[in-house]
């Protein structure tokens, strides 16, 4: 049997609270009595952002104003490929209602695994729960100087999202950083993740650990419980494939671009990262050469985001 290819175009309508909007499929429909971000199949000759217009105004009675990609995925239904492709909408016209008559509802990010989604969903459901942009910590000797920079980063930038990498600190010493570290980022609403041995999860109650690429080649299943982040660093397919088949819920991919620590590494390049970004089953942020400068160009390959040690912690604090 030949698949039907079904290309649909929909929305995470975000408020400013935070919030996003999702909507009840009728019990009728296909995959009927799930959630579902707003939005449906692209007519001949729509485009991704016009067929999301056109339905939005449809079920929701709104005018888009503002989207930006967020995530395409891929997925084999038994009767049909699906392309889902996803868009960020943080500025709209009207008030949004059911339109069709279907239930509506406001709801955290956090609380959206609570709330049964097609099958297709889950990395729609993580990438809208994880920012634009991921600090990855530098390394450093002083825990004082650490804490004013990883303060800055969560107070200025407004980072929400930390991965504590400190592979100078013996045990004893990345136990404390990771402790005081996590206490920063609770007070500021940010998340920490450890690049440790994820039985670090016992020692520090972090929200979760970011493997390396040889931690995750190793890797049989899922070592973290779903309540948990789990991201991974990934510089190839083979890697990109792994991370899926253990389910991480993100993953890195580098090195993008030359970085002024790295000058002369192959790069993987914008192109060849797009096409890597578009098999992935998660979502990905492009790290290496990558300031908030390049966040837009990273969304518009299919990007989570960018990832930095550099541009969000070397400054003078
Ligand atoms: N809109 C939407 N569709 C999704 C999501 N997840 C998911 O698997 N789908 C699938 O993608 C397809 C979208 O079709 P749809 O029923 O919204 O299409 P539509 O608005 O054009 O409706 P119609 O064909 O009934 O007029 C369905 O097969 C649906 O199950 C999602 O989050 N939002
Ligand atoms: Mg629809």
């Amino acid at each position: 049997m030949i698949k039907r290819r079904v290309h649909v175009a929909a929305a995470a309508v975000m408020r400013e609270d935070g919030r996003v909007l999702i909507a009840r499929r009728p019990a009728t429909a296909d995959q009927g009595g799930l959630w579902e971000f707003p939005g449906g199949k692209l007519a001949p000759y729509e485009t991704g952002l016009e067929a999301l217009k056109r339905e939005l105004i449809e079920e929701l009675g709104i005018q888009l104003k503002r989207a930006q990609p967020l995530i395409r995925v891929h997925h084999e239904y038994a009767d049909k490929h699906i392309l889902l492709d996803v868009w960020q909408v943080t500025a709209y016209e009207g008030d949004p209602y059911g339109r069709e008559g279907q239930p509506v509802r406001w709801v955290e990010v956090d609380d959206l695994p609570n709330y049964p989604f097609p099958a297709a969903n889950l990395p729609i459901l993580r990438a809208v729960a994880l920012p634009q942009e991921y600090l990855i910590t530098a390394e450093e000797a002083d825990d004082t100087r650490f804490l004013q920079h990883l303060e800055r980063a969560l107070e200025k930038d407004r980072i929400r999202l930390v991965q504590l990498r400190a592979k100078e600190l013996d045990a004893d010493a990345y136990q404390a950083r990771a402790e005081a570290a996590l206490a920063l980022c609770r007070r500021h609403g940010a998340k920490l993740l450890l690049n440790a041995d994820p039985s670090w999860l016992e020692r520090v109650d972090a929200d979760g650990i970011h493997l390396t690429s040889a931690r995750l080649m190793a890797l049989k299943q899922r070592p973290i419980p779903a309540a948990k982040w789990l991201g991974a660093s990934t510089h190839d397919a083979a890697q990109l494939t792994q991370a899926g088949d253990i389910d991480c819920d993100f993953v890195t991919l580098s090195p993008l671009a030359p970085t002024p620590s790295h000058p002369d590494a192959v790069t993987i390049g914008w192109h060849d990262f797009q096409q890597m970004v578009e098999t992935a089953a998660m979502p990905v942020y492009a790290l290496g050469g990558m300031t908030r400068h390049h966040a837009n160009q990273a969304r518009g390959v299919g990007a989570q985001g960018i990832a930095s040690i550099r541009d969000f912690w070397l400054h003078d604090v």
